[in-house]
């Protein structure tokens, strides 16, 4: 098994980035493991406790079962991966069998943050986009996707997002084996790391 990580910054393209990777091989060789499906279980908490939580620091990870998740697939064991809703920034309570594949991607804004999930992937990837065009597009995703208003995500954007990101997202980079800019879409990316697959496989 062939495992990635792809980190980057919110909004700076890491789920397409993956979309298009699975797009390019053979359908049935790629599974994905989303940082987000690992957010802490915070049920015993209300709504109003949920939201002042920091969601930008890697203390609201459960890597511990993001760690033994992937331990398992590469055991060649399926998972049950937690659902998250960011609207009501929980787990659903609901899981989706995931099961080994021949690549494993693992994407999320903080993976590279940790250890022991750090030493797990074979290639590390970063993606790169500028600040602004992050926070545009987070814009835009939120409020059409994730039931958020331009109030929440400015406030959100200052207090925990920039900090965070300065603190221990932007630093992840010097761990990273590629680097993809992404201010624009990137096929030749995309299509070099399409060719690095395949020749590992
Ligand atoms: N290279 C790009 N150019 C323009 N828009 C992009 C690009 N990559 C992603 N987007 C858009 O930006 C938003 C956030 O992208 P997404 O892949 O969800 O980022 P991430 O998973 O890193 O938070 C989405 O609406 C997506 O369509
Ligand atoms: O309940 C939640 C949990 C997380 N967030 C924000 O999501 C992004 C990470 O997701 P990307 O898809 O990589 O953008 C992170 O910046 C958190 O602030 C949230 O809003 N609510």
């Amino acid at each position: 098994m062939l495992i990635i990580g792809i980190a980057g910054g919110t909004g700076c393209g890491k789920t397409t980035v993956v979309n298009k990777i699975i797009d390019e091989l053979p359908e049935g060789e790629v599974g994905v493991i989303s940082q987000d499906s690992y957010y802490k279980d915070t049920s015993h908490l209300s709504f109003e406790e949920r939201i002042k939580i920091n969601f930008d620091h890697p203390r609201s990870i459960d890597f511990d079962l993001l760690e033994q998740h992937l331990k398992e697939l590469k055991q060649g064991q399926a998972i049950h991966q937690p659902v998250y809703s960011f609207v009501k920034h929980n787990r659903t309570g609901d899981t989706i069998v995931t099961h080994p594949r021949k690549v494993m991607i693992v994407e999320g804004i903080l993976i590279l943050t940790n250890p022991e999930l750090r030493e797990m992937f074979d290639i590390k990837i970063f993606v790169h986009a500028d600040t602004d065009e992050r926070l545009i597009r987070r814009l835009k995703r939120d409020i059409s996707e994730r039931g958020r208003d331009l109030d929440e995500v400015l406030m959100r954007y200052q207090t925990t997002l920039k900090p965070m990101h300065e603190q221990f997202i932007e630093p992840m980079k010097e761990h990273a084996d590629i680097i993809i800019p992404n201010n624009r879409h990137n096929m030749v990316a995309i299509d070099i790391l399409r060719q690095i697959i395949t020749q590992k496989l």
